[in-house]
């Protein structure tokens, strides 16, 4: 049997010995890569007893990439990937003057993965700032394509912003560019398409998980055809493709424009007594709130690129910090998936062998059930929270931590792997 992970009809077919890149990243990549590798292989091992084992096929891309090849992206690494269609990834520097924007976004563009997945949840024991973590479980659902991460962007004083505001001005009769002599100008892209297939992700997710609510977070009060487009797509979606599975806040608003409140409320309740999945949306800024005041209304949540971005590291903040929350990157047509912590290279503690490797390897959990390895990946779980129970952390938690046993990022993974 081969050992690649390959898609048939759909279904990602699983070989017992999968070639999976990884990248191991900047920073505090090598170190965090490390520790977490060895728990994901501890695990494998004690959940299959030696009959399946990940074989790493190392890929080069940021630093590491530039000193060995003069590339920060080369295409070696993006066919590897595309041929074994699994990847993990630590964090990636992005190079200044390099002539690509982020590595990272430009990872996810080439292979167009354009699905991020940051589930976000309490484990016992974890420190927090709010008083009840354990109501934030929510999944996000970061459209990862599109947005101001296109990167269609014009500098101040350069010949082509200049081209860009005469065109705005002089063909589009655009007024109001308060300083047009200075100013930059970026540009927005939002798509029907890009949105409907990550909404309809989302959704997928939601009916597959049981989850009661898809919220679609915008700013289109302000950004009406971008991020007002979003909501709207994402609704005429909901209702014409789940149509008996989902009720929405749009036919919530017809029903109390036709027959009153008292009326669409009964709508609303009768739908959630029947399990569907109630799709509603909220503007971002009071999203960020609500996030903070009633976690527990929200459960899964679509957004666009830059709203996710910031989303994910403020529901990160509730739970513990970006040290222990994982995400993935997928493409769920092709089956593409890389498989990425949330946080960056943290280069002051590069070589310290001191953060929390949780975020990669948790990362690592979730491409275990994405592998439908579920076994392996329940024991890294309860491994993680029965570690961080016994108060045994790594700085980030004992600082917050009345009580607790700094260790080593390293001594972090031998703990792991010792509670496994
Ligand atoms: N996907 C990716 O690869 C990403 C890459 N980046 C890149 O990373 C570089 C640095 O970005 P920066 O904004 O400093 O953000 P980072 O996420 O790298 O670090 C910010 C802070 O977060 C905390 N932190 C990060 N990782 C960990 C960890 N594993 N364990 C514990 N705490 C952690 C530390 O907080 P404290 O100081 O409180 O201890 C750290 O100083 C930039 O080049 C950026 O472009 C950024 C985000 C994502
Ligand atoms: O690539 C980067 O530098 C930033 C990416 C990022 O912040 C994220 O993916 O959350
Ligand atoms: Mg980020």
């Amino acid at each position: 049997m081969t050992n690649k992970i390959v898609v048939e009809n759909g279904v990602l077919n699983v070989p017992n010995n999968p070639v999976i890149p990884f990248i191991e990243g900047d920073g505090i990549g090598p170190d965090i890569w490390a520790a977490a590798s060895r728990v994901i292989d501890a695990a494998v091992e004690k959940a299959y007893n030696g009959e399946k084992k990940i074989e790493w096929l190392e890929v080069l891309a940021g630093q590491k990439a530039f000193d060995k090849t003069g590339e920060w992206l080369p295409q070696d690494t993006l066919d590897k990937i595309n041929e074994y269609l699994i990847a993990i990834k630590g964090p990636l520097t992005t190079p200044i003057g390099g002539g690509i924007r982020s590595l990272n976004v430009a990872l996810r563009q080439q292979l167009d993965l354009y699905v991020c997945l940051r589930p976000v949840r309490h484990f016992d024991g974890v420190p927090s700032p709010v008083k009840r973590p354990e109501d934030v479980e929510m999944v996000i659902f970061r459209e990862n394509t599109e947005d101001i991460y296109a990167g269609i962007e014009y500098a101040e004083g350069s010949p082509e912003v200049k081209k860009v505001i005469d065109f705005l001005q002089n063909e589009m009769g655009v007024k109001n560019i308060r300083f047009p002599e200075t100013s930059g100008i970026g540009i927005k892209p939002v798509s029907k398409e890009g949105t409907e297939r990550l909404v309809r992700s989302a959704i997928d997710y939601a009916i597959k998980h049981n989850k009661p609510s898809v919220t679609l977070v915008h700013k289109g009060n302000i950004m009406k055809f971008t991020e007002g487009g979003f909501k709207q797509w994402g609704y005429d979606l909901a209702e014409r493709e789940y149509g008996d599975k989902v009720f929405t806040w749009a036919q919530y608003d017809k029903i109390k424009e036709a027959d009153g409140e008292a009326a669409a409320n009964q709508a609303q309740a009768d739908a959630e007594a029947a399990g569907k999945i109630i799709v509603k949306d909220s503007i971002a800024d009071i999203f960020l709130q609500q996030i903070l005041t009633r976690p527990n209304e929200f459960d899964v949540v679509a957004t666009m690129n830059l709203n996710g971005d910031y989303i994910s590291d403020a529901l990160a903040a509730q739970v513990g910090g970006i040290g222990i929350a994982p995400g993935a990157n997928i493409n769920y047509v092709t089956g593409h998936a890389i498989f990425e912590a949330t946080h960056g290279t943290a280069p002051k503690y590069a070589g310290l062998d001191k953060v929390n490797p949780s975020s990669v390897l948790l990362s690592g959990v979730l491409m275990l059930e994405h592998l439908g390895w579920q076994e392996a990946a329940d024991l890294v779980t309860n491994s993680v929270e029965k570690t961080i129970s016994s108060k045994v952390v790594t700085y980030d938690f004992a600082r917050l931590m009345d009580g607790a046993k700094e260790v080593k990022c390293s001594e972090f993974a031998d703990e792991l792997i010792k509670n496994l």
